[in-house]
């Protein structure tokens, strides 16, 4: 559906893009997170068809976006900068939007009126930032897109609004197959929104992940033994992360729980305790693995 090919793009001797491969299926939440500097913006905007690619490839249901305003009139781009005609109401840009997307929903705009709760009559410049925001996902909302492309839309807005923004968005990713993919810093925004997540380090994506198969994959695992720790042990355990307190070993390990119970019982354990991780942990140890911190993604 989103097909990114070895995407690269430089600002001159900057490579804000280092051959990024990326792959979205339709009807799916895709989470994309990095630090600051990461190259989040430039991918999305690349994405949108706002920048044109160095070399590499971006397809949308197989079309290239970029000089393409038949793809465009479907796949919306709600950039962290949102900018508003000065003078404009939230009426008047409606009106604006209309003109220019065929899809445009009227009911939906007015039924949106009721979640939003502002003032179609009010300035937008006039808003607050928070407000600004809604009003930039409530007008998107109305032009029922096939695909949203959403630069940190959730910064700004207090956690009544998230809330009711994140469910709006899974209404419509389960009603109307709308695909999205979503910028942020912060893991936990985005751990009850996403189906997939994509980690962005330095202009690539150096960790991808499927939610479900990684809350299912990782466990945290407690365990002693009456005799010393056996070798075998290590034998087939995928491990990612082992330490000793006292006569009790902590394991993370990959693999799904029926299979660690099996594996660790033929050694008769004295006591077996395995416990899924949260996500935040998942990532800490998943980018211990690949070499890489990933303090600034997760807000503590
Ligand atoms: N228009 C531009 N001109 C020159 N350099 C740019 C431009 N846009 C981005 N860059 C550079 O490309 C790199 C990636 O920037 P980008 O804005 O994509 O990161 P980001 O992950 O969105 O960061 P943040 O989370 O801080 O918004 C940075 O080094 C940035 O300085």
């Amino acid at each position: 559906m989103i097909e990114v090919k070895n995407l690269t793009k430089d600002f001159d001797d900057i490579k804000a893009l280092k051959g990024v491969d990326l792959s979205v299926k339709e009807g799916s939440i895709y989470g994309l997170l990095g630090s600051n500097g990461a190259g989040k913006t430039t991918l999305l905007k690349t994405l949108a068809g706002i920048y044109k690619e160095d070399s590499g490839e971006v397809r949308i249901f197989g079309e290239r976006i970029f000089e393409n305003p038949t793809l465009k009139n479907r796949v919306l781009f709600i950039p962290d900068n949102i900018y508003y005609f000065a003078g404009y109401t939230i009426n008047d840009m409606a009106e604006f939007y209309k003109s220019i997307y065929s899809t445009w929903n009227q009911e939906r705009y007015m039924a949106l009126q009721k979640v939003f709760n502002l003032d179609t009559n009010k300035k937008i410049i006039k808003l607050s930032k928070g407000m600004q925001r809604q009003v930039a996902i409530w007008l998107c909302l109305s032009t029922m897109p096939k695909v949203m492309i959403l630069d940190e839309p959730l910064d700004g807005l207090d956690s009544v609004m998230r809330q009711k923004v994140k469910n709006l968005l899974i209404q419509d990713v389960a009603n109307h197959q709308l695909t999205i993919i979503v910028s942020s810093h912060n893991l936990r925004e985005l751990e009850d929104l996403c189906d997939h997540i994509g980690i962005l380090h330095e202009g690539s994506i150096v960790l991808e992940k499927d939610m479900d198969d990684m809350k299912r994959d990782i466990h945290k695992i407690q365990v002693s033994f009456k005799n010393p720790l056996s070798k075998e042990i290590y034998d087939n355990l995928s491990l990612l992360y082992k330490e000793q307190r006292g006569s009790v070993y902590i394991f993370i390990a990959r693999g799904e729980r029926k299979d660690l119970v099996n594996h660790f019982t033929e050694f008769e354990p004295l006591l077996l305790d395995i416990l899924p991780l949260t996500l935040e942990e998942i990532f800490t140890y998943e980018m211990g693995d690949v070499g890489y911190a990933i303090e600034n993604i997760i807000i503590k």
